[in-house]
């Protein structure tokens, strides 16, 4: 069962949420002299990584990078590594090392292969995977119905090209096992409608219709999940 931290406000969420991922990115240079953490993108996190940017932290030690990317240029409005640069690797930040999905292949099936071998440089397993989610149950970009879900919840590689069957843009997304391979899982659900999925996939069933159920329903990494009405 998660830890739930439950707020009225989604900007006290945010807030508590970043103050949490300090700690745990500060205890781990304290243990091993590197922290590192996977980000989500979407509309959730912005508020998140803006209150993270201004954490006292050796950001030299960070690692940050992506647990989805949307297959656009990096400047694009869509671009998960923008939102990223935007808001979290701004000031003494900014000195983190930052590996991104996306790369210079013409699609993300084609850009897959040096996608993996750059994450296989990653220090698994990472200390934070920071997901999301989406109506559809979607987390990173493992979507309901798309026809790379089944691979995605099997395959040893850690990322995959996926083409979203009802939102735009391909995708590059870690795999479940890559999901899987951290230590520390944490989750934002924001409103209504997702709270309802979430309290869904909670209550169990196949991954495939719901495939945040790849961190809810496991018992491998501890999971906590900031709610916010
Ligand atoms: O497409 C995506 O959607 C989910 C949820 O995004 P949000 O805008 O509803 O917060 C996100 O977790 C994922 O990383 C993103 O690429």
């Amino acid at each position: 069962m998660p830890t739930e931290h439950l707020f009225v406000d989604g900007a006290l969420a945010a807030a508590d949420m970043a103050r949490r991922i300090g700690v745990v990115l500060g205890d781990a240079i304290a243990a091993r002299g590197l922290a590192s953490i996977a980000l989500s993108g979407g509309r959730s996190p912005r508020p998140v990584l803006e209150a993270l940017s201004a954490a006292a932290l050796d950001w030299e030690k960070v690692v940050v990078t992506l647990v989805d990317e949307r297959w656009v240029k990096p400047d694009h409005a869509d671009s998960n590594e923008r939102l990223v640069r935007e808001t979290l690797l701004q000031g003494e930040a900014a000195k983190a090392r930052f590996v991104g999905m996306k790369n210079g292949a013409a699609d993300a099936y084609a850009g897959q292969a040096a996608c993996e071998a750059a994450f296989a440089g990653l220090p698994w397993p990472l200390d934070i995977v920071l997901l999301g989610m989406g109506e559809d149950g979607h987390t990173a970009s493992l979507f309901p119905e798309a026809k790379e879900l089944a691979d995605g919840l099997s395959t040893s590689a850690l990322t995959l090209a996926v083409t979203p069957p009802a939102a735009p843009h391909q995708r590059m997304s870690l795999s479940a096992s890559a999901i899987l391979k951290s230590r520390h899982i944490f989750l934002q659900i924001g409103g209504a409608a997702k709270k309802a999925v979430y309290d869904r996939a909670l209550a169990g069933g196949p991954v495939e219709e719901l495939p945040i159920r790849v961190a809810l329903c496991q018992h491998a990494v501890s999971v906590e999940v900031w709610i916010s009405e």
